[in-house]
């Protein structure tokens, strides 16, 4: 297992920030490294995303020494979904196949958590959050076809989207995660505009489906005051409550936002105009 610690970083900080400090604070690159799980944790609502990718390997999901803990969700709830070929998680035994972009919530106390693929030569890319959980809910898949879907934009502002709302509250039950998907409509590149800040909840973003000599630009910072890292396909990037969050791609992408803080309630955001943002 890959394991990172970052501490959380002051607005005023940050906005002194160059492009490598930047980088180095908030992108998170490799996530998915052949039979190898790569997990950060962030100090921003003790966050951890990260991705495992089973080739020929089970892999096991171990405790995190720094975390000081006897299984890695003895005091901590996880999300998955599923960005690659056809994969297997077990939880405590029990199996559940996830398929491109399906869902699995797993609940605390579960002792054990593996990931294998069906088929080594389309390995499942499973990308991973978690936060710290303080009571026991069911672990449950998630598909499409149970989740909160809403269509917002239009490609007249290039920001035509479809918000799935995997596992959220409504869904299903958690402590404070909430996970799901935003998938642009083809000629689409805006997410998240217009823009929000969540002083409630810290998120972090992964981007992926973006193809191959694309990118996107993330915006991030004090609505007043800010900054962008360039992404590149399935990389990741740490939102603390202050920063707004949003990108433009230079083609269409999907990316999935995991959230963690002081509520569960999806709608609890503090909207600015596009014209107020420096
Ligand atoms: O707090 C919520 C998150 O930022 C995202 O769900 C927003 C998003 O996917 C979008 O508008 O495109
Ligand atoms: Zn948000």
């Amino acid at each position: 297992m890959k394991y990172e610690s970052r501490y959380a970083v002051h607005p005023e900080d940050a906005a002194l920030y160059g492009t490598e400090k930047l980088r180095n604070h908030f992108l998170i690159e490799n996530l998915f490294t052949a039979d190898q799980i790569c997990l950060t944790h962030t100090h921003e609502d003790r966050y951890i995303a990260g991705g495992a990718m089973p080739v020929q390997n089970t892999l096991e999901l171990e405790p995190v020494e720094e975390l000081r803990c006897a299984y890695f969700l003895e005091r901590r709830e996880l999300g998955i979904i599923n960005v690659g070929g056809e994969g297997v998680v077990t939880a405590d035994g029990q199996t559940y196949f996830l398929n491109y972009k399906e869902a699995l919530y797993v609940g605390k106390e579960t002792k054990s958590v593996t990931f294998k693929s069906v088929d080594p030569d389309n390995p499942a890319n499973f990308y991973l959050n978690s936060a710290p959980a303080h009571q026991t809910f069911p672990t449950k898949k998630v598909t499409k076809e149970n989740a909160e879907i809403v269509e917002l934009g239009s490609l007249e502002s290039s920001n035509h989207r479809v918000i799935n709302k995997l596992l959220v509250d409504g869904v299903i039950q958690t402590c404070q995660l909430q996970m799901g998907m935003t998938e642009l409509k083809a000629g689409s590149v805006w997410n998240t505009m217009p823009g929000h800040v969540h002083d409630r909840r810290m998120e972090v973003y992964f981007y992926f489906d973006v193809p191959e000599d694309q990118a996107v630009c993330h915006f991030m910072g004090r609505p007043d005051e800010t900054r962008h890292i360039w992404m590149q396909n399935k990389q990741a990037v740490i939102s603390p409550p202050w920063s707004m969050h949003a990108g433009s791609g230079t083609s269409s992408y999907t990316f999935i936002w995991g959230m963690a803080g002081e509520n569960l309630d999806y709608n609890d955001m503090d909207k600015f105009a596009i014209t107020d943002l420096k």
